[in-house]
């Protein structure tokens, strides 16, 4: 039997839970800021207490891979300990990791984090086609076999990306614009093969963005939306990039990681922005 997939997955927790994305990104000033150290077992202590403030609460958590390598061989252990924890609490889990590469190779990502055997399965990963977005096939065929999900890059939340990703591929159509068409037509080719209402391709489109870039109407597909909170994206901002119909994810770190390390305060933290979210999607 196929398993669940990912978008149908992710509209439940939508409904059941707080409606956003909390990214656990321990960063060193951070964890210094919750008087841990910044060595493995202060990595340790600081991802359980994400999972303890949010797992059971919010609907989909990011933890941010590099914060975790940074540590060696046992940070990647502290990750994939994170990843199943946050998982067995019921929380969808997008692991930002940004991989990407010619396809052998892609293939050889693919299985580490998309393939139920893996250690570091997960619901959905971040990937990158700036390969080209055939190179992502391996990560889409892996997802969709397994009721995951991957989010393509298309419009970054820093400054440097409109200089790659509003490039013209051709008359009137930027790069991002090209991978958003590219997502869609996977979505649509899945959906009409499946009982389902949402794809299983995402994209990533940085809520600090200038508007107009990307017309996301026909991706039929979740938008993850990063640089909420720290990065200066507000919930107008949300509002006046995407349409309402759009399923947006939006992801914060810093900015709720940091009314830590109280379980509670994070916790409260969370619901509150994720109610300020809800109010904005007229829920
Ligand atoms: O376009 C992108 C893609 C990914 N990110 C990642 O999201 C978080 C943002 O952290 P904040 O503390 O909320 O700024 C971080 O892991 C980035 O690598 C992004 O910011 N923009």
């Amino acid at each position: 039997m196929m398993p669940e997939p990912f978008g149908d997955r992710l509209l439940a927790a939508f409904e059941a839970r707080v409606p956003m994305c909390v990214g656990i990104d321990p960063h060193k000033q951070l964890l210094e800021a919750w008087g841990l150290r910044d060595d493995v077992a202060g990595l340790e202590s600081f991802a359980r207490t994400c999972i303890d403030a949010f797992a059971d609460q919010v609907a989909v958590l990011k933890p941010q891979s590099a914060f975790f390598e940074r540590h060696g061989a046992a940070g990647v252990a502290v990750l994939e300990r994170t990843i199943a924890a946050a998982r067995a609490a019921g929380a969808l889990v997008i692991l930002d990791a940004k991989r990407g590469d010619i396809g052998s190779t892609a293939a050889a990502y693919a299985e580490a984090y998309l393939e139920r055997h893996s250690a570091m399965f997960c619901d959905a990963l971040t990937v990158s086609p700036y390969l080209g977005f055939g190179s992502v096939r391996p990560f889409i065929d892996a997802a969709q076999r397994n009721g995951a999900g991957v989010f393509v890059l298309a419009e970054t939340s820093n400054p440097e990306g409109p200089q790659v990703q509003r490039a013209a591929v051709a008359a009137g159509m930027t790069v991002a614009q090209h991978i958003v068409n590219e997502a869609a037509e996977v979505n649509t080719q899945f959906l009409d093969e499946r009982n389902s209402t949402l794809g299983s391709v995402g994209v990533v489109i940085g809520g600090t963005i200038a508007p107009g870039g990307v017309d996301v109407r026909r991706l039929r597909g979740p938008i993850l939306v990063p640089g909420f909170g720290a990065q200066g994206a507000t919930v107008a901002d949300l509002a006046r990039l995407f349409p309402k119909e759009c399923t947006v994810i939006a992801s914060t770190s810093r900015d709720i990681l940091s009314a830590g390390p109280e379980r509670g305060e994070l916790t409260q933290k969370a619901k509150t922005v994720g109610s300020r979210l809800a109010e904005q999607r007229g829920d």
